[in-house]
């Protein structure tokens, strides 16, 4: 299971901790949120107790495995979760990997953003006959989704490809242009559920697919998210990893920790970092508490690298202002490792000869923690005993769990993103969309 080290978040270990009273003051606080959300069963816990959406996936196994790349068109949850799966279960040089060394399995690429230089070069380098599209749109409205969709629909039939045998949906069963298309033209589709936000998504057949695609094993993803969920629900604060995050962060928030860094000590791991900052922000920064008052809360959430970070944000982290909570994220197993050579008789690299890249990478977390600890930040640890299906699906659930109590101990809706909608507006009366003129209200500064 994976491990949770909150001392550094304590009073007792760190001067700017909270104390271990005040945690136990919302004990019964927290059990109340508990019963509700076993109670409620929201949509992100719902999925994981039913086969569907595994099975869903597993009916287009052979379909999918027919081709050599599978290139995942969405942003922001529709694409954040297949990024993380990929970076954080796959070899970073995977895509470069020839059929043999990825056992047949597919490449994975995931066109998010709308930069033309980064959709050219993903389209520039895979072949588009050997190439499976899945556009992933829960409102299948999405203005960068749908563009991305354009293009590689125009691509397929420049090449007299047909579209119905290059292209799934995965979308809401009933709404949305995707699913309209899809009616019309034959096209597979896949559910998103109605009731799972986008940011949650990541265990529906949004992160489902590339991750079967690669050779990902989604039945382990889906016991470590079960086992998180059960821990959550059955154990007491102390040992309630879900809860705890969710409470520490809210209690450092409110003595003005603003601020919450994941700094992963493992380059695949920081990509879950990337997957947390969308939950955490859209969840928790709200304007409005859910009986309607103006408070504009939530807490920034940063990503960070470790060691690399050492050289660039441990300074602030160190002395600036006291304004955060960080989060390490550590493994105990990396998959590979490397051996320091002794090349040199000389007493100042004697330290490192000899020794493994791992030691080093785990002894730089140790001192970066013991460093902040000195100084009275707080910090937390997630111990990764190994990097795998089971655990990255464990650290999933823990942490929409978290997101869920935090939602109800900060008083706001977690699910919804209202202050999303007007950017969308105006970006659609400055392209012309029929409706939106109104919100043109830009138009004066564009193009400088
Ligand atoms: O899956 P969709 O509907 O295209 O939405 C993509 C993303 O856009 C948002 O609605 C707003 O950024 C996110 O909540 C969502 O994950």
């Amino acid at each position: 299971m994976l491990k949770f080290d909150f001392s550094n978040t304590l009073k007792e270990n760190v001067t700017g901790g909270i104390k271990r009273e005040e945690i136990n003051s919302y004990e019964n606080k927290i059990n109340d949120i508990l019963s509700l959300i076993d109670k409620e069963r929201p949509g992100f816990v719902n999925i994981v107790f039913n086969r569907k959406w595994i099975d869903s996936v597993l009916d287009i196994k052979d379909f999918v495995h027919s081709f050599e790349n599978l290139v995942v068109v969405g942003i922001g949850g529709s694409a954040l979760g297949n990024i993380a799966l990929q970076n954080t279960l796959r070899p970073s040089d995977w895509n470069y990997r020839s059929k043999e060394e990825r056992n047949g399995f597919l490449r994975v690429f995931v066109i998010d953003n709308v930069d033309p230089d980064f959709v050219a070069s993903v389209l520039d380098r895979i072949d588009i006959r050997k190439t499976l599209f899945n556009v992933i749109s829960k409102s299948g409205s999405t203005a960068e989704a749908m563009a991305n969709y354009l293009i590689i629909r125009g691509l397929l039939e420049s090449y007299g490809l047909k579209p119905n045998k290059h292209i799934i949906f995965t979308t809401d069963p009933e709404k949305g242009v995707l699913r309209k298309i899809a009616t019309s033209e034959n096209i597979r589709t896949l559910d998103i559920p109605p009731e799972v936000g986008g940011r949650f998504s990541v265990l529906t057949c949004v992160g489902l697919v590339s991750a079967m695609a690669a050779g990902i094993d989604i039945e382990e993803l889906y016991d470590g998210a079960r086992t998180a969920y059960n821990r959550t629900i059955k154990e007491s604060l102390w040992n309630n990893p879900g809860a705890l995050i969710a409470l520490i962060h809210y209690l450092h928030y409110l003595n003005g920790r603003n601020i919450s860094v994941m700094m992963a000590y493992s380059n695949k791991l920081y990509y879950l970092a990337d997957w947390y900052r969308q939950l955490w922000a859209e969840s928790l920064g709200k304007a409005y508490s859910k009986d309607g008052k103006l408070i504009n809360v939530g807490q920034t959430p940063v990503k960070a690298l470790g060691a690399v970070d050492q050289h660039s944000q441990i300074q602030l982290y160190n002395e600036g202002p006291d304004d955060k909570i960080i989060t390490f994220l550590k493994t105990e197993k990396f998959e590979r490792d490397i051996k320091i050579p002794h090349v040199h008789n000389e007493e100042s690299l004697n330290y490192l000869q000899g020794k493994y890249l791992s030691q080093l990478l785990n002894s730089e977390l140790s001192g970066t923690e013991s460093a902040l600890a000195k100084n009275g930040r707080p910090s937390l640890k997630v111990i990764f005993p190994e990097i795998n299906e089971f655990h990255v699906g464990e650290f999933f659930m823990y942490y929409e769990l978290a997101t869920a109590i935090a939602g109800e101990l900060f008083n706001v809706n977690p699910y919804d993103q209202p202050g999303v909608e007007l950017g969308k507006k105006i970006t659609y009366a400055l392209m012309g969309r029929p409706g939106f003129e109104k919100f043109n209200m830009k138009q004066d500064n564009q193009n400088g």
